[in-house]
């Protein structure tokens, strides 16, 4: 099997950065999410790195979805990342964690008058998502008595080799305003008094293992950019969103690297901006490629059966990593206490939740298991605790993070008491 680079093997186990999974695994019980802070950073520093070696004007936004916890906000912020926040709750842990409002873009197609306010009261720009929103934007910050930075989302009618669950810039996705409709937004949005169109937004969707979809997006921000140009309006960033996906399958699928993604995206970038004489910045809004495979999960096997097949049933279920179960997705497991071992048998690793679906691995080759092996589910850093449920009145488990020799909390193991910490008694049955 071939483990990226944080990853390794000791004595027979799993390692993580230099931590041992089995000791991590004693240490903070199981189910448990396990982050490498190191690795993150290196994330980071390589796309970063990519996209400046073409242009200087670079911002990255985080998309704030893929892994919500203080911790990777912080690390992060410190990096000098901004973030693509969807909701008050990604707001508020993107300030928290040291975020400046101005390094924020707040997205999403479906804003509440809260939201909005939000925006307007903190100072953060908006990609706007419709004329009905606009409008209700320009009233909220008149209210508030501020003009507030916008652009505009725009659907490229771009399809994508993706799930189709996360495919969005469709001609039929719910996101964005049609190329056919964009001038016209940023003509209202001109003739408004509180919204000032300072920007281009688009993101075409998730997992994208190709580059030319980017390419083909960049074409048609920059044919937008013309049109804006017309109307005088002279783009202050161009932001491309996310979308880079990671080799989930590392043996078999050939995922772009940061420098082929910006070999492929930067020449067009570069290429428009300099036929129309303007020098936006150039946003990307990355989740998955900086977070992705810096994550794993440890998960413990509770029984074995041989029945039609072989399952291994273990702690953790789509309660905690939907991915498998929602969009059929390929996560990596290794048995981290016998990582040297032979794979001598076919394994369905399946959870504990009451639905057949409850799988995280069908039919992998593992070694012999038994009661109290532990697993590793790797890449699990994007969508996978972000995603999870209480499902089945379960816990959520806890989430430890690494930095070379120290390993600490990011998050508890929730309890019984906080499932039914804020249930309320009604009046009738007291
Ligand atoms: C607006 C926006 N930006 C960025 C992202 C991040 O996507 P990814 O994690 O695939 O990089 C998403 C999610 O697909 C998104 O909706
Ligand atoms: N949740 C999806 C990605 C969605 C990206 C958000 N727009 C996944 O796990 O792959």
């Amino acid at each position: 099997m071939i483990l990226p680079s944080h990853l390794s093997v000791r004595d027979d186990h799993l390692v993580i950065g230099e931590h041992d999974t089995v000791d991590l695994a004693e240490r903070f019980g199981t189910p448990l999410y396990v982050t490498d802070e190191m690795r993150i950073c290196q994330n980071f520093q390589r796309l970063s790195g990519a996209l400046t070696a073409h242009y200087k004007k670079i911002r990255i936004l985080y998309a704030a979805k893929a892994n919500g916890n203080l911790a990777i906000f912080k690390t992060l912020a410190s990096m000098g990342a901004g973030a693509d926040v969807f909701s008050a709750g990604e707001v508020a842990l993107a300030l928290d964690g040291g975020m400046r409002p101005e390094s924020l873009l707040f997205n999403g197609s479906s804003k509440t008058s809260a939201d909005l306010a939000l925006a307007v009261e903190k100072g953060i720009r908006v990609s706007v998502d419709s004329p009905d929103e606009l409008r209700q934007l320009d009233r909220a910050a008149g209210e508030g008595g501020k003009t507030v930075d916008i652009a505009f989302r725009v659907n490229p009618a771009i399809e994508v080799p993706t799930h189709p669950k996360i495919a969005t810039g469709l001609a039929t996705s719910k996101f964005g305003i049609p190329a056919g409709q964009i001038l016209d937004a940023y003509r209202e949005a001109l003739a408004l008094e509180h919204v000032n169109p300072v920007g281009i937004h688009c993101h075409i969707g998730s997992q994208i293992l190709a580059v030319e979809p980017f390419a083909r997006e960049v074409e048609v921000l920059i044919d937008v950019a013309r049109d804006l140009l017309d109307i005088g309006v002279d783009p202050a960033f161009i932001d491309i969103g996310g979308g880079l996906g990671i080799p989930y399958r590392r043996e078999t699928d050939r995922a772009p690297t940061p420098e082929e993604y910006a070999g492929a995206v930067m020449p067009v970038f570069l290429r428009g901006i300099r036929d129309l004489g303007i020098e936006p910045e150039l946003w990307v809004e990355p989740g998955r490629w900086l977070v992705g495979d810096s994550t794993i999960l440890l998960t413990r096997v509770n029984s074995v059966k041989t029945a039609h097949k072989t399952f291994a049933n273990v702690d953790a279920g789509f309660n905690l990593l939907v991915r498998p179960t929602m969009y059929d997705s390929y996560h990596e497991v290794v048995a981290a206490n016998r990582a040297d071992a032979p794979a001598v048998r076919e394994y369905s690793v399946t959870g504990p939740i009451c639905e057949t679906g409850d799988i995280l691995a069908k039919d992998r080759m593992l070694p012999e298991l038994e009661a109290g092996d532990l697993i590793a589910v790797l890449d699990a850093g994007a969508y996978g605790f972000a995603m999870s449920s209480q499902y089945n009145s379960r816990p959520r488990c806890a989430e430890v993070l690494l930095a070379g020799e120290k390993a600490a909390l990011m998050r508890r193991a929730e309890t019984i008491d906080d499932l039914t910490a804020p249930m309320v008694t009604v009046p009738w049955q007291e």
